[in-house]
Parts: C-alpha cells; sequence; structure tokens
C-alpha cells in the first residue's frame, strides 16, 4: 500500500493561490524531497500535509486514510512525525532525558515533572540515541552540544514515535556543508532500515540530489515536475524555472 498519497491539494491566501492542485505519493522507506524557488508552495503544501494548516481542496491519504481535517496531534498519533528549522530540545535536560520525554509523550502517560521523564524507559532512549550515533554524549545538557548534534537529537526524539512518514522542515538549514550531506545520510539509513517514508523541504541541493530518492519541484503553487534527481537534474523546464533563482542544480561530485 502507498504510504502517503497527496491528491489534489489547493489552498488559497486572500487572493494568493499559494498551492495549487498538487499531488504526488510517498513510498515507505523513500526519501522525497520538496524543492522550488522562493514561495513556491512548498511550506503551505507540507504544513497541509502535518495538519498545521486546511487545505481548501484535496485529500492527504496515510495508508489510505484521509487526514485532512484532524487535528496535527491526532496526526502525530497516527504515524506522522515532524523535526522543525529551528531544532527543538529542552536545553535544560540532558540528551537522553530529551529522548524519555518523548517516549512519555509516546506512552501517553503524564508528566509535570521532569523527573519523571528522567526515570522513564532509558535504556530504550539509549538505542534511539545510538540510532543516531549520540549514545556517547547521553548525559551531557543539550545546551551544551554542537548545533548539528542537536540536530541528531531531535532526530532521535523524532523516532522515539516510530513514525511511519517523517515530516522535515527544511532540515539542514544552519549547517555546514559536511554537516548536512552527514545528517540527512544518516536519515536515509534510518528511513531505509525503518522502512520510514520521509518528507522533506530543502534549499541546499548538494543533499536533494545526493540523498533524496525522488524529487518534486513546486512553481508558483504547481507541481512542474517530479521524478529521480537525475531526472529532474536534466529537466529543461526546472532548470527555467531556477533561472535568476540564485539556486544552481550543481552536478554531484
Ligand atoms: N499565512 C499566509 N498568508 C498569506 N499568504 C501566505 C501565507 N502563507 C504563505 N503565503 C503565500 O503563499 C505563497 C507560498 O508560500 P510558501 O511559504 O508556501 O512558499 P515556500 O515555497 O515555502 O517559500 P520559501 O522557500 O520562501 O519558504 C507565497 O506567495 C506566500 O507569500
Amino acid at each position: 500500500m502507498t504510504l502517503l498519497q497527496v491528491q489534489s491539494l489547493c489552498k488559497t491566501f486572500g487572493g494568493v493561490q499559494a498551492v495549487h492542485e498538487v499531488s504526488f505519493t510517498l513510498q515507505a522507506g523513500e526519501l522525497l524531497a520538496l524543492i522550488g524557488p522562493n514561495g513556491a508552495g512548498k511550506s503551505t503544501t507540507f504544513n497541509m500535509v502535518g495538519g498545521q494548516l486546511q487545505p481548501d481542496h484535496g485529500r492527504v491519504l496515510l495508508n489510505a486514510e484521509n487526514l485532512v481535517g484532524l487535528a496535527p496531534r491526532a496526526i502525530w498519533r497516527k504515524g506522522v512525525g515532524r523535526t522543525f528549522q529551528i531544532a527543538q530540545t529542552f536545553a535544560s535536560l540532558t540528551v537522553v532525558e530529551n529522548v524519555q520525554m518523548a517516549l512519555l509523550s509516546r506512552d501517553q502517560r503524564i508528566f509535570s515533572w521532569w523527573q519523571r521523564a528522567n526515570a522513564h524507559r532509558r535504556p530504550d532512549a539509549l538505542a534511539l540515541l545510538a540510532q543516531v550515533d549520540m549514545a556517547a554524549q547521553a548525559d551531557r545538557p543539550c545546551s551544551e552540544l554542537a548545533y548539528g548534534d542537536v540536530k541528531r537529537v531531535e532526530l532521535a526524539i523524532a523516532l522515539a514515535h516510530d513514525p511511519q512518514l517523517l515530516l522535515m522542515d527544511e532540515p539542514t538549514a544552519g549547517m555546514a556543508p559536511g554537516e548536512r550531506v552527514a545528517l540527512m545520510q544518516l536519515t536515509r539509513q534510518l528511513a531505509k532500515a525503518r522502512r520510514m517514508g520521509v518528507l522533506f523541504t530543502e534549499h541546499s541541493m548538494d543533499v536533494v540530489f545526493g540523498q533524496a530518492d525522488r524529487v518534486a519541484v513546486l512553481v508558483r503553487g504547481q507541481l512542474l515536475a517530479e521524478g529521480t534527481p537525475q531526472a529532474i537534474r536534466d529537466d529543461a523546464r526546472v532548470q527555467q524555472a531556477y533561472l535568476g533563482s540564485g539556486l544552481v542544480l550543481e552536478k554531484q561530485l
């Protein structure tokens, strides 16, 4: 069964048609990059999939179940995880406590006190940290970590919910080029190992063309092209759309 089917999504803000009849699919274990020049409708599409925005029209099917109309938390409960452009962790807690908090939340336990998190499923939290190569730093406060490491902790937090689909909004924003590729290589390995679909918006073309299985290109709210990284890079319409945008569809070395 197809993991995610986005069908004919439309969204208008005032007189602006932000997204018009956008459709695409995503299979389990696949990484799909949503790219396009500024204002193309990427965030709007992304937020309609996650439930932060309601579409005017169209459907978002997860394993054939329509998510449109559900609150973001209900969508999350159905297996849609999310990471943010600016990584969100509790700086005052340790690395492992952050993951323990996520496990508590997943287990639907009431947590008023961080001490509760501290006692909850530490071995499982450590196992998740091992998956993102952060087990050795488990007992450090998140506030002490380099930004690239915070992003990996955020990934472990997202994995604590065992998502079937992970939405990543510009996951590598603010990172150095080497770190960007490493984070998405790791995400790719995890997606394949867990059969987790990943939909991500991204401005870094080295990440898009190096790590995505497929690329969907939005321009002025419409899906211009969709295909393998190679097909997209060679597509004259895509190159035309990016002309003058300051972005270059450079070749992967
Ligand atoms: N809340 C809003 N109210 C009014 N207009 C909006 C709103 N959100 C987005 N838009 C408009 O919808 C269009 C698509 O915006 P969107 O943020 O989805 O594009 P984007 O591809 O994510 O751009 P960027 O790469 O710059 O983040 C733009 O013209 C934008 O100005």
